[in-house]
């Protein structure tokens, strides 16, 4: 077993001593399974809240009202969740109140997905009554029962379906699928919040262009702010994203270059994207402009910055079917062939110029400076003081 399992048994051991029932669930179970890194380990048991709270001494409550409390342990944090039933749901949402219960099979039940619905003892023994363990092994992404009430308790889940397409490339279970191309507006519902979370890791996802495709295929893509119109574009930015390595905000940056949307920011604040992710796409696009016009110089790289000169030419040669590999390091070579990196690195500054023509500050000093500066990353004077004094004097 996994050390981070190994380091919850005593855990599980605690529960189980006060006459309830622990296993592991969820997304560690099934990344266990698929051999790949594991995050938080989480536990489910029958203990209720109230009930697990008196067996450890250092809890946090974060979602009693969900049946999750946080278990202090040895430094780290185990969330802990009550063994729930969700069938009082009210608008397609994850509801405001569960129903605690005692039985693992009915919570493994209201599960999303087969292979989110295996649950592991503390000596590894699995308890799959869904057979997830079989999807998985044929990389299937299966609703557990029928979709349609799956979907209906949380319509979320359908984005959580395409996500794990993306993130593992599975396949979607064809009722699965079918189910999501009826109820897809049902994500009229979900919070924009939850969206974006899911969206943000489908789009780092490997096979983030498959992903996209069925977002495409399904109706869910009109449904996700800002995209209904653009069907046509987000299929030809699959396309171009297939096996290009594209990380999220490139692709953000290719989506919204073929949206040939005008106002990015209004789009991107739809989504409630951070601000700072949003000006960094902003600028990508904007350096894909200039890059469409002409290829990269030392002034553009410099300009531009080295980060997003390269998220640009990733974009510029996705949709320009062009190896990209060659073209970036290049960028990275002539960026470290820049004799200044930023404007401080200049070896004079406003006080120079001030003593040299023996006049006060004023605006001028910025455009002398920004003169220099330019001058020196066309190589037209060396970064050195004595010689821009002689070239800024004649
Ligand atoms: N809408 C949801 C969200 C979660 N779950 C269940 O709760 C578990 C944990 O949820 P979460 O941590 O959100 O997702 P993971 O499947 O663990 O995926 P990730 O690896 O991204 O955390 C899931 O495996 C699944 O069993 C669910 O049934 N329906
Ligand atoms: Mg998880």
């Amino acid at each position: 077993m996994l050390v981070k399992f190994k380091k919850a048994v005593p855990i599980i051991e605690k529960i189980e001593k006060a006459g309830f029932e622990a296993y592991f669930v969820g997304g560690s179970v099934r990344d266990y399974l698929l051999n790949k890194p594991i995050e938080d380990v989480d536990i489910a048991t029958s203990a209720f809240p109230d009930e697990v709270k008196q067996i450890f001494p250092k809890t946090i409550d974060v979602g009693i009202e969900h049946g999750t409390v946080i278990v202090v342990y040895e430094g780290e944090n185990y969330e802990i969740t009550t063994f729930r039933t969700e069938d009082q749901y009210v608008d397609f949402r994850r509801p405001k109140e569960v129903t605690f219960i005692r039985s693992l099979k009915e919570d493994l039940q209201r599960r999303d997905f087969t292979m989110n619905a295996i649950a592991m003892t503390k000596d590894g023994e699995l308890i799959d009554p869904f057979d997830g363990q079989q999807d998985i092994k044929n990389q299937i992404i299966r609703t557990v029962g029928e979709p349609e009430e799956r979907f209906k308790e949380d319509a979320l889940r359908m984005m959580r379906g395409v996500r794990f397409v993306s993130q593992l490339s599975f396949y979607l279970e064809k009722n699965t699928y079918s189910a999501i191309e009826r109820l897809a507006p049902l994500l009229q519902h979900i919070s924009v919040e939850r969206i974006y979370m899911e969206f943000m890791k489908l789009l780092k996802g490997k096979n983030c262009s498959k992903a996209l495709d069925l977002i495409a295929e399904s109706n869910l893509y009109e449904f996700l702010p800002g995209f209904s119109e653009y069907r046509e574009q987000l299929k030809k930015a699959t396309t171009y994203i297939s096996n290009r390595n594209l990380n999220e905000v490139e692709v953000w940056a290719l989506l919204l270059i073929l949206f040939q949307n005008e106002s990015i920011e209004e789009l991107l604040r739809k989504w409630k994207m951070p601000v700072k992710l949003i000006r960094k796409i902003k600028q990508i696009i904007q350096a894909y402009k200039n890059r469409q016009n002409e290829s990269w110089s030392n002034e553009s790289i410099y300009l531009t910055g080295l980060d997003i000169a390269i998220h640009t030419e990733k974009v510029f040669c996705a949709i320009n079917n062009k190896e990209a590999d060659t073209s970036v390091k290049k960028i990275r070579q002539t960026f470290v062939g820049l004799p200044i990196k930023n404007r401080d690195e200049l070896a004079v500054n406003g006080n120079d110029l001030m003593k040299w023509s023996d006049k006060r500050g004023g605006p001028w000093v910025r455009e002398a400076l920004e003169k220099i500066e330019l001058a020196v990353i066309r190589g037209e004077v060396m970064n050195d003081k004595e010689q821009i004094k002689e070239w800024y004097s004649t």
